[in-house]
């Protein structure tokens, strides 16, 4: 099994880039996971409690279930995933049967900061986009998308996501194999990325 690891800044076209790359990909070869999938179970607190996450910290990541769940993947077992509610700020009780694929992706903000898991990766990437770029797409995404409102996702900007940004995200850059520039569109840098599968998969 081939692990690629995928990280970057909030929209900075992590879940993008995966979606390019599999696109044409055979389906049954290819298989991804999400870091946001594997957020702390936090049912204990009250939703307003749960609003008060950071959720750009690497505490907020159940990173031992991520670790166990790609160590059974890599066993040829299959993994039954969190699914995660955006709107709730929790896992929600349902789980997605995943198995175990000749690659697999796996994407997040925080994925490189863990030592374990870094080193189970085959191939590292960091996509990168500037910061004023980032914030307008999660501006977009968070209002369209995720329910929130413009006050909202600036004050969590400002007070969290910057300096988390900042402190954990941005200084994995340098374990990274590949860094993939996507201020635009960057269909040379996903292709490359496919050949890199498609060898794989010969
Ligand atoms: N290169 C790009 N140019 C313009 N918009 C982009 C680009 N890449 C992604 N987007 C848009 O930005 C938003 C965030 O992208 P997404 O892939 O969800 O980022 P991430 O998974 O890193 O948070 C989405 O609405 C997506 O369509
Ligand atoms: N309940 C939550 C949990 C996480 N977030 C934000 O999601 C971002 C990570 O996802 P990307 O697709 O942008 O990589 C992260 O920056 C968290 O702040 C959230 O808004 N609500």
């Amino acid at each position: 099994m081939l692990i690629i690891g995928i990280a970057g800044g909030t929209g900075c076209g992590k879940t993008t880039v995966v979606n390019q790359i599999i696109d044409e990909l055979p389906e049954n070869e290819v298989g991804v996971i999400s870091q946001d999938s594997y957020y702390k179970d936090t049912s204990h607190l009250s939703y307003e409690e749960r609003t008060k996450i950071n959720f750009d910290h690497p505490r907020a990541i159940d990173f031992d279930l991520l670790v166990n769940h790609l160590k059974t993947l890599k066993e040829g077992e299959p993994v039954h995933q969190p699914v995660y509610s955006f709107v709730k700020h929790n896992r929600t009780k349902d789980t997605v049967l995943t198995h175990p694929r000749k690659v697999m992706i796996v994407e997040g903000i925080l994925i490189l900061t863990h030592p374990e898991i870094r080193d189970m990766f085959d191939i590292k990437i960091f996509v990168h986009a500037d910061s004023d770029e980032r914030l307008i797409r999660r501006l977009k995404r968070d209002i369209n998308e995720r329910g929130r409102d413009l006050d909202e996702v600036l004050n969590r900007y400002q007070n969290t996501l910057k300096p988390m940004h900042q402190q954990f995200i941005e200084p994995t850059k340098e374990f990274a194999d590949i860094i993939i520039p996507n201020n635009k569109y960057n269909t040379v840098a996903v292709g490359i990325v496919r050949t890199i599968i498609n060898e794989k998969l010969a």
